[in-house]
């Protein structure tokens, strides 16, 4: 007999289809047939994740040529600036055509799947499936709390009611493990009417997002439990959020081998040397956030005065460190300007913090591997997310800020480093993240929260009632 057929539709962007692989790996662990569907400038990396794993195909639709989107950008860590990232967004919708004739073809075979899992961002593919009968499947990418948090905003604008940008904001039948404001709101929710072109954008996606049937969510139950049915309280239906997560604890690492350039290799190395575990802080911003070389300045020279040896994934190819702390850091810190194995480095016994923007997956990979996070989130829900492992779970702590906008000084990435890897609240942070780790781990094991929560929904997947 055939094994079941999912199909999964990642948006183009690292952020996003990571740990939709990993979820494809996941589904193929329990006998599923997955079809990944992505774009020729995509396919490689995609490829490259999944040579291993018979079970997991893809398959290729031409992206888009479209004014406002510079040529041959398939994927959004190849935009210019952040400033093209609607155009990007809008690009995708002309995927429908192509992506319908897909799926007809599909559900005329053999084989024809039991529900797509597409990205939040690919909105209509909902109206595509509804035309053929398959169910369609929601992935944000974000934690529940962010989420739901999000949608509460999104419906009610407490913002609007609050005096100033620091007023504590009240969300009906949210019982938030922080005090939030409306300068903690990511700007694309933080807005005084739906009016612009984002906004609607994100209108749209979210009226295909509540009317899904269901929301494949990459968490864990003991990390977000209590968030949980306030987030499904904004799905019509009886649409359920399946927290299978984390994703990443799917992967065999030795599949991650692929990104093993000679970077990877030597950062391994020279990890090994470092005798004391967790004597070393690692540091990266993840895919979209841009800082100014102003900014990459102060942390460099923030993490040189800090004294604790270092591993910097930096992403401006243009930036270069500043002369006068080259000689000071060698040896003790590595600056990174090529694509890092990050996974593999948080597991690294010398590892002992991550300076982190706070984009979810980063977060789950740091908790995974029982990581304290130095909180210093950019843009999106990244700030909530800092919230919430920092203010909420206690696994972390932040970054001082000043004005909003104004450059982070070095003095404050110093101090929060120097907490982080030798001050008492960062000896609590790593307890409370070794902690979270473990539980982390059990979730996806045998019997664990988010394995069982996989068999029940692709149980119900296969057998609808
Ligand atoms: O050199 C690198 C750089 C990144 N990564 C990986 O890339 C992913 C980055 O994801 P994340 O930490 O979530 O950061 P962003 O890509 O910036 O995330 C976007 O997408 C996330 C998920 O929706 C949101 O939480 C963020 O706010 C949004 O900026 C992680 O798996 C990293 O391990 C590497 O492996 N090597």
């Amino acid at each position: 007999m055939a094994l079941s057929h999912v199909v999964i539709f990642p948006f183009m962007a690292q952020g996003h289809a990571l740990p939709l692989l990993d979820l494809s790996k996941a589904l193929s662990s329990q006998q599923i047939t997955v079809t990944i569907i992505t774009t020729p400038g995509n396919a490689k990396s995609i490829s490259d994740c999944i040579h291993s794993y018979p079970n997991i195909s893809f398959l290729e639709i031409p992206f888009p040529a479209i004014d406002g989107v510079p040529e041959g950008c398939e994927n959004t860590s190849q935009l210019p600036s952040m400033e093209f990232h609607l155009p990007f967004l809008q690009a995708t919708k002309q995927l429908q055509n192509p992506f319908q004739n897909i799926l007809q073809s599909m559900m005329k075979s053999q084989n024809p799947p039991i529900c797509v899992i597409s990205d939040f961002f690919l909105g209509w593919t909902l109206a595509v499936c509804k035309a053929l009968g398959v169910p369609r499947l929601v992935f944000h990418g974000m934690g529940v709390l962010s989420m739901a948090i999000s949608k509460s905003v999104w419906v009610h604008q407490p913002q609007l009611k609050a005096k100033s940008v620091f007023d504590d904001l009240d969300l009906p039948g949210m019982k938030l493990p922080f005090t939030l404001t409306s300068s903690d709101l990511p700007d694309t929710i933080n807005t005084q009417n739906h009016d612009d072109p984002l906004s609607k954008f994100i209108e749209e996606v979210g009226e295909a997002d509540v009317n899904s049937s269901g929301i494949v969510c990459n968490t864990f139950e003991e990390l977000e439990r209590s968030h949980i049915p306030c987030f499904e309280s904004f799905y019509s239906g009886s649409a359920k959020a399946w927290c299978v997560g984390p994703l990443l604890l799917y992967d065999k690492m030795e599949d991650l081998d692929i990104h093993k350039n000679n970077s990877s290799v030597s950062i391994m190395q020279w990890l090994t040397e470092q005798i004391t575990p967790n004597s070393v802080i690692y540091v990266s911003f993840g895919t979209q956030a841009d800082l100014s070389d102003a900014q990459l300045d102060e942390v460099a020279f923030g993490l040189e005065e800090s004294g604790f040896p270092f591993v910097w994934a930096v992403r401006s190819k243009t930036w270069c460190l500043p002369k006068d702390i080259e000689e000071k850091i060698k040896g003790r810190g590595l600056v990174i300007k090529e694509w890092v194995d990050q996974r593999r480095i948080l597991l690294h016994r010398a590892i002992g913090g991550f300076l982190s923007h706070c984009g979810w997956n980063s977060v789950l990979e740091s908790v995974s591997a029982g990581v304290p996070i130095l909180a210093w989130p950019m843009i999106a829900e990244q700030s909530l997310n800092a919230k919430l492992i920092a203010d909420g779970l206690g696994a972390g702590i932040n970054v001082k800020k000043e004005a909003a906008g104004a450059v982070v000084s070095r003095e404050a990435i110093c101090d929060g480093v120097r907490e982080l890897m030798g001050g008492e609240k960062g000896r609590n942070a790593r307890e409370r993240a070794e902690a979270l780790g473990r539980e982390a781990r059990r979730a996806v094991q045998e019997g664990g929260s988010s394995h069982r929560t996989l068999q029940k929904m692709i149980g119900q997947l296969k057998n609808p009632s």
